[in-house]
């Protein structure tokens, strides 16, 4: 084999996490963390309440530092960077609580989420058509307000505000926490549709074994560290029973 030849391509990974170690204050709250997202894929992070996954997604989109390790976006290190600077970059962030506003309408709502463009908004109002594809409700909403919308819509909204800055790589914390069982399935099949038309890759938070299923990987954690990865194919009851609460 010639010294060229790739064996793991790291140009390859969307996102790479080595030895990420976070604190609360004293509270050591992430141990260890590694973790890779392939270009293209879905990986899910899987874990009971308050072992450190929203911790996790915050440090890789800079709201929190981290002691140790470092992040790499598109083999870039990143962990240096300000939140907003990673935004510009192509990471899209669904935070948990969706953080629509409330006083303001559904179209300036998406329109914020230009900002997260390279160039940033730069006097653009326009909504491409596809976000409407993705989510036909909001097209009929654009006039009212963001916190008039159902929890179910206003999680659309927050995913739709996300793909507006064209992220590489969307974030999704919890996306069908608190939202009825029609609703869950139809943001699912908008995730994946999401990741067909585009070849983004996603980072998702959850906790529903069938949205988790739809991911290509998953990563267990517990008490802040991964304890068990592999194939969304080969998850076990056992991994089930222990990490979901299903
Ligand atoms: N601002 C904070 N200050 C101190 N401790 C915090 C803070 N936010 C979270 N924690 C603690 O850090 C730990 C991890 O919390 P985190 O929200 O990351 O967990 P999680 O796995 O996302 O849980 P959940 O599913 O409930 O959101 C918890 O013990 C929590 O109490």
């Amino acid at each position: 084999m010639s010294n060229s030849q790739p064996t793991i391509n790291q140009t390859d990974l969307m996102l790479r996490v080595s030895n990420i170690n976070v604190y609360y204050g004293e509270s050591h709250i992430l141990r260890n963390v590694d973790l890779s997202i392939p270009s293209g894929q879905m990986v899910c992070l899987i874990g009971r309440n308050g072992v450190g996954k929203t911790t996790f997604l915050k440090t890789i989109m800079g709201l929190l530092k981290s002691r140790t390790g470092e992040i790499f976006f598109q083999d870039r290190p990143i962990s240096k960077l300000t939140p907003d600077k990673r935004a510009r970059m192509g990471i899209g962030y669904v935070p948990q609580g969706r953080e629509i506003i409330p006083r303001v309408s559904v179209k300036d709502n998406l329109l914020l989420g230009l900002e997260a463009q390279p160039k940033g908004r730069k006097g653009n109002e326009s909504i491409p058509e596809e976000i409407f594809e993705l989510f036909p409700v909001l097209k009929t909403m654009l006039s009212r307000m963001g916190g008039d919308l159902s929890g179910g819509q206003q999680q659309q909204l927050a995913i739709a505000r996300a793909l507006m800055g064209k992220p590489r790589l969307l974030v999704l914390d919890e996306p069908t926490e608190g939202i009825q069982p029609s609703i869950i399935i139809e943001i699912e099949s908008a995730v994946k549709r999401i990741i067909e038309a585009t070849g983004i890759s996603v980072l998702l938070v959850e906790q529903h074994l069938h949205f988790v299923r739809q991911a290509d990987k998953y990563y267990a954690m517990q008490k802040g560290g991964i304890v068990a990865s592999g194939s969304t194919e080969e998850l076990t009851q056992e991994v089930i029973q222990q990490f979901l609460a299903v």
